[in-house]
C-alpha cells in the first residue's frame, strides 16, 4: 500500500523547467516536494504498520500497584572521604627549581536528609549511603574537586532518631539535615611552603568521613488505620475504599507489611487509610507479628477496627483488640475510632450486629467489603473524623498531615 500512495502522488506530480515541482496546481520548491513524499509514505506505514500498544500507556500489573508502605528505616551511613594533597615540584627549561606546586584535595561529601514533600514512604531509602570521594590534589597547584553532597529524601514528619534520642526533626518541605559531614581534603605541599622552609616535602592525606547510623520514623503513617485479626478483611475493606491493591486470601496473615491507600473526595481532599497486619491475642508481648505492627497503629490518627461478623462473638474480638492496644501504650484504643462490621453478606451477621451495637458504646458501621455496600457511609464518615482531626489539638502530636 505505501508503494501505491507514492506512486499516486509521483503521478500527481509535474517537475517544471525552473526545477520547481507542481503538485495539484500547486507550485513546490524540492524540498517541500520531498518532505511532501516523505510525509504521505510516513503515513502509509502507519496505515500498514504492525499495531505496537503503547508501552507507557500499559496497565500495570497488581504486584506494581501493592507498594509496600515503610515507616521506618535503619541506616547506615559513610561520608565521602577527602582528596589526597600532593607533593609536587615545579620545574622547567631555566627554572629547574620552581619551588613546591602539590595541590590540596577536595573535601568529602557530606549525607543530607531532606524532606520532599512527593515522597510519602520511606521505601526508597537504602540500609547503606556512602558518601562520594573527595578528588586527589595534582600538580601546578591544581586543587581537587570537593565531592558533591549525597541527599536522602525522606517525607514531611520524618524524625531522625540515634540509640533512641531524636536529633531531628524534619516536619517541613526543604528542610535539611546534615547528617554525617564528607572528610576534609589533605594539604599538598605547596601549603607548607614557608620562609624556614623553602621546599617542603610535607603533604598530608585525605580525612576519612564521619560516619553514623540512625533510625529513619515517620510519625504519621496514615490519618486512618484499620485494625483487626487476621482474615477479618481489612485488605479487602482497603481495596473497596481506596486505589490501593493488597493482596486478598482466605488464609490468616496474608498481609504481611502494612499497604496505604488514599481516597478522593470531590473536593479534592485525600485521606490515607493504612491496611496493618493483622494482630492477634497476646500481640503486645510480641506474639503473632507482634509489636512492630503496633507501632504501626501508633502513627495513625484514628482507627478503624473492623470485625468479622460471621464469627460467633464478635464483640469479643473488640474487646481483645482493645486489650492489646492498651497494654502496647495506655489510651491508644480511646483514638477517635469507628467499629466496621465486615462481612455482612455472610448468613447470622445481622442477628451478631444487634447484638454488638446492643454492647458497645461507639459507632458501628456495618459493611461488606466484598459487596461494596455500606462502604459510602463508612468513606463520609471517616471525612468527618478527618475535618474534626484537622480542628482540634490532635493527640499524635504535630501539624495536622496533609497528604
Ligand atoms: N463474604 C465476604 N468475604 C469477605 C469480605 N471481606 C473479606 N472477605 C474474605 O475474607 C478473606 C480474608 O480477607 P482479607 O482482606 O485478606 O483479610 P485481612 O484482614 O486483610 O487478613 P490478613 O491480611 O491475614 O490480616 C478473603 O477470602 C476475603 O475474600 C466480605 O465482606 N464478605
Ligand atoms: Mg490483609
Amino acid at each position: 500500500m505505501a508503494a501505491a500512495v507514492k506512486s499516486l502522488a509521483l503521478s500527481r506530480a509535474l517537475t517544471l523547467r525552473s526545477g520547481r515541482i507542481l503538485i495539484d496546481g500547486t507550485h513546490l520548491d524540492r524540498y517541500r516536494w520531498s518532505s511532501r513524499i516523505i510525509r504521505t509514505f510516513s503515513l502509509s506505514c502507519e496505515l500498514c504498520g504492525k499495531h505496537r500498544e503503547n508501552q507507557r500507556k500499559k496497565e500495570l500489573s497488581e504486584k506494581k500497584l501493592s507498594r509496600y508502605f515503610v515507616d521506618q528505616r535503619r541506616v547506615k551511613l559513610e561520608a565521602g572521604s577527602g582528596g589526597n594533597g600532593v607533593c609536587s615540584f615545579h620545574s622547567e627549561p631555566r627554572k629547574e627549581w620552581g619551588g613546591p606546586d602539590g595541590g590540596n584535595g577536595g573535601n568529602g561529601g557530606d549525607i543530607i536528609i531532606k524532606v520532599n514533600q512527593q515522597v510519602k514512604s520511606l521505601s526508597l531509602v537504602s540500609s547503606v549511603y556512602r558518601g562520594e570521594n573527595g578528588e586527589s590534589g595534582r600538580s601546578k597547584n591544581c586543587y581537587g574537586r570537593n565531592a558533591n553532597p549525597t541527599y536522602i529524601p525522606v517525607p514531611v514528619g520524618t524524625v531522625v532518631k540515634e540509640q533512641g534520642q531524636t536529633v531531628a526533626d524534619m516536619a517541613l518541605h526543604g528542610q535539611e539535615y546534615v547528617a554525617v559531614h564528607g572528610g576534609a581534603g589533605g594539604k599538598g605541599n605547596r601549603f607548607f611552603l614557608s620562609n624556614e622552609n623553602r621546599a617542603p616535602m610535607t603533604a598530608t592525606p585525605g580525612e576519612p568521613g564521619e560516619d553514623r547510623v540512625l533510625q529513619l520514623e515517620l510519625r504519621t503513617m496514615a490519618h486512618a488505620g484499620l485494625v483487626g485479626f487476621p482474615n477479618a478483611g481489612k485488605s479487602s475493606l482497603l481495596r473497596a475504599i481506596s486505589n490501593a491493591r493488597p493482596a486478598v486470601a482466605s488464609y490468616p496473615f496474608t498481609t504481611l507489611s502494612p499497604h496505604v491507600g488514599i481516597i478522593n473526595y470531590r473536593d479534592h481532599e485525600q485521606l490515607a487509610v493504612a491496611d496493618i497486619p493483622g494482630l492477634i491475642r497476646g500481640a503486645h508481648l510480641n506474639r503473632g507479628l507482634g509489636v512492630s505492627f503496633l507501632r504501626h497503629i501508633e502513627r495513625c490518627r484514628f482507627l478503624l477496627f473492623v470485625l468479622d461478623m460471621s464469627s460467633p462473638s464478635p464483640w469479643e474480638q473488640l474487646h481483645h483488640l482493645e486489650y492489646e492496644l492498651d497494654q502496647y501504650q495506655p489510651g491508644l484504643s480511646r483514638r477517635p475510632n469507628v467499629i466496621v462490621a465486615n462481612k455482612m453478606d455472610l448468613g447470622g451477621a445481622r442477628e451478631n450486629l444487634e447484638a454488638l451495637i446492643g454492647r458497645v458504646g461507639h459507632r458501628v458501621i456495618p459493611v461488606s467489603a466484598l459487596t461494596g455496600h455500606g462502604t459510602e457511609e463508612l468513606v463520609l464518615y471517616l471525612r468527618e473524623l478527618y475535618d474534626g482531626d484537622l480542628q482540634s489539638d490532635n493527640p499524635a502530636g504535630g501539624k495536622p498531615l496533609r497528604w
